[in-house]
């Protein structure tokens, strides 16, 4: 497929909000698409890079390339010139990566040169695009679309769906189903206010305390032990200490859901900043396993040797996951059965504040006859923290004074709109500890798509978790309204910014109870 033909279709599509002429569009895209492209179609129409650390400050492009004067550029072209771009490293790099970027923008269009530029500075805008993607594939192959958003689900990639179906048509689907060794998009909560109004809300149900660590997704097939991140990247290798404890457990074939977390000797989950640490770090894991030992808790059960148990009630997954498990790797769970009596209610206040006590975040409450939702925020969990705090979007940061001079610090913060763009919502330095600013003047410089005097302005792709002690209007910000007190909790490295707070969102707060 030819750049121009996607550099249109993308620029039609941010323009209209009507959902079925969006899908429509995408279908006729998706007719013209070789299946081994459509990987990258998909990841270029949404504006993601896979090649996430490009490295290129367009203000250092300042001087204009001269159009090519017709369409030649192929999308698998493009991407293999910006996957050599990726790879730039070491002296020399930044002249390096001019030279390339110079080269691809000659061979392109004045349309093509648009496209690119945006899509190399993040700011290819495209709300909602992955359900109309599941609707455009629907009809561009005559599959139905709830099989297309079932197995776009269970397989974590919308990409790796559409090639399939547009190699095999509907018949592809059938061989998505729950694969050990296959992570599939794992189930999300909504928020409730209170405990109280999440037993109204959900019935029958049990509360398990909302644990402070990282989310986890084990699979066991045999010895092979494999572990995911939420965002479904592998972390097998970083974590020893899960694999063995899995390998204990007496069952052959197995997905399990939870959390991992690192407790002190006295059983108290410690700073959450001190387990994605351990997490995120590659270096020297028999030593950092040792100096931080990681415990996994499970709160679920996926699959249980030849079982797909998606779809059975959470009773009777919990109770297989209860058989399985011992105590020690187990969620703090307490079952509700009848919510309307006041005794239970009371447990159920009683089992929260312990979990907070214990340092945990919260609880979260779970429908007791509700399926596995993969990929889902669905509202058969509710979860309810006494902290509110937003995921914000890092857009740029300013270099500090003082003694942080030399380092990145005050962060432009912003939320998600519905178009995929984000807006300003306020800034912040606060909370930043030194190893914190370390890391993220490293990380910012690396997303940098522009360097004024004042900082960097970033491609919009970290996540910034934010403490904050209410909302307010503001003329000041383009989201007309902005935080109070705001600080720096922790960086979300296992979220995208398509799992960003959006606008709305923070105005529902505007009341002034957070
Ligand atoms: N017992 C539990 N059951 C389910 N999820 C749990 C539990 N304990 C901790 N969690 C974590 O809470 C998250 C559920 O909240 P949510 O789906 O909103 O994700 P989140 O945005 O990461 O949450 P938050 O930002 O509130 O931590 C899960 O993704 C999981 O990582």
């Amino acid at each position: 497929m030819l750049l121009a033909e996607l550099a249109r279709t993308s620029r039609e599509v941010a323009a209209t909000s009507a959902r079925s002429r969006k899908t429509a569009l995408l279908a006729e895209l998706f007719r013209a698409t070789e299946p081994a492209e459509a990987p990258v179609v998909i990841t270029y129409l949404a504006g993601r890079l896979p090649q996430r650390r490009i490295g290129v400050g367009w203000s250092s492009f300042t001087e204009p390339v001269p159009p090519a004067a017709a369409p030649s550029l192929t999308v698998g072209q493009v991407d293999a010139a910006l996957t050599e771009l990726g790879a730039v490293r070491g002296a020399g790099a930044q002249a390096r990566r001019r030279e390339l970027v110079g080269r691809l923008l000659a061979a392109a269009t004045a349309e093509e040169q648009e496209f690119l530029i945006r899509l190399i500075g993040g700011e290819v805008r495209q709300g909602a695009l992955d359900a109309a993607a599941v609707d455009a594939l629907a009809a561009a192959t005559g599959a139905p679309a709830v099989e297309v958003r079932r197995a776009v689900m269970l397989a974590g990639s919308l990409g790796e769906v559409a090639e399939r179906l547009l190699a095999d048509g509907p018949a592809a689907l059938a061989r998505f189903r729950l694969t050990v060794g296959r992570p599939v998009l794992p189930m999300l909560a909504h928020t409730a206010g209170t405990v109280a109004q999440a037993l109204d809300r959900l019935g029958r149900c049990v509360v398990d305390e909302k644990l402070d660590g990282i989310r986890i997704q084990v699979h066991r097939d045999g010895p092979s032990v494999r572990i995911f991140t939420r965002t479904l990247d592998e972390i097998t290798g970083r974590l020893p200490e899960v694999v063995a404890a899995t390998r204990e457990l007496p069952v052959a074939r197995v997905v399990l859901d939870g959390e991992v977390i690192a407790l002190d000797a006295a059983g108290r989950v410690r700073p959450f900043q001190q387990t994605a640490g351990r997490v995120g770090s590659r270096l020297d894991v028999p030593g950092a396993s040792e100096a931080l030992p990681l415990t996994p808790v499970f709160f679920d059960l996926l699959a249980l040797d030849d079982r797909d148990l998606l779809e059975l009630p959470t009773a009777e997954r919990h109770a297989e996951l209860a058989r399985l498990v011992p105590e020690p790797l187990l969620v703090r769970r307490l079952t509700v059965t009848d919510p309307a009596e006041p005794e239970q209610r009371a447990a159920a206040e009683a089992f929260t504040a312990a979990a907070l006590a214990r340092g945990q975040e919260g609880v979260v409450l779970k429908a007791l006859d509700a399926p596995y939702t993969a990929g889902r925020r669905g509202t058969a969990w509710l979860k309810v923290k006494p902290v509110h705090t937003l995921d914000l979007v890092v857009l740029a940061a300013e270099w500090g004074h003082g003694r942080r001079a030399g380092r990145l610090s005050n962060l432009h913060l912003g939320a998600r709109q519905p178009d995929g763009s984000f807006a300003m919502l306020g800034k912040t330095f606060k909370g930043l500890t030194d190893a914190l600013l370390d890391w993220q003047t490293e990380r910012l410089q690396e997303l940098a798509v522009e360097r004024p005097a004042w900082g960097v302005r970033a491609r919009p792709e970290l996540v910034v978790e934010i403490a904050f002690d209410g909302v307010q209007r503001s003329t000041r910000y383009p989201a007309g309204v902005t935080l109070r007190f705001a600080r720096v909790l922790r960086y979300r490295e296992d979220k995208s910014a398509a799992d960003a707070d959006t606008v709305a969102s923070v105005r529902e707060l505007l009341s002034g109870n957070t």
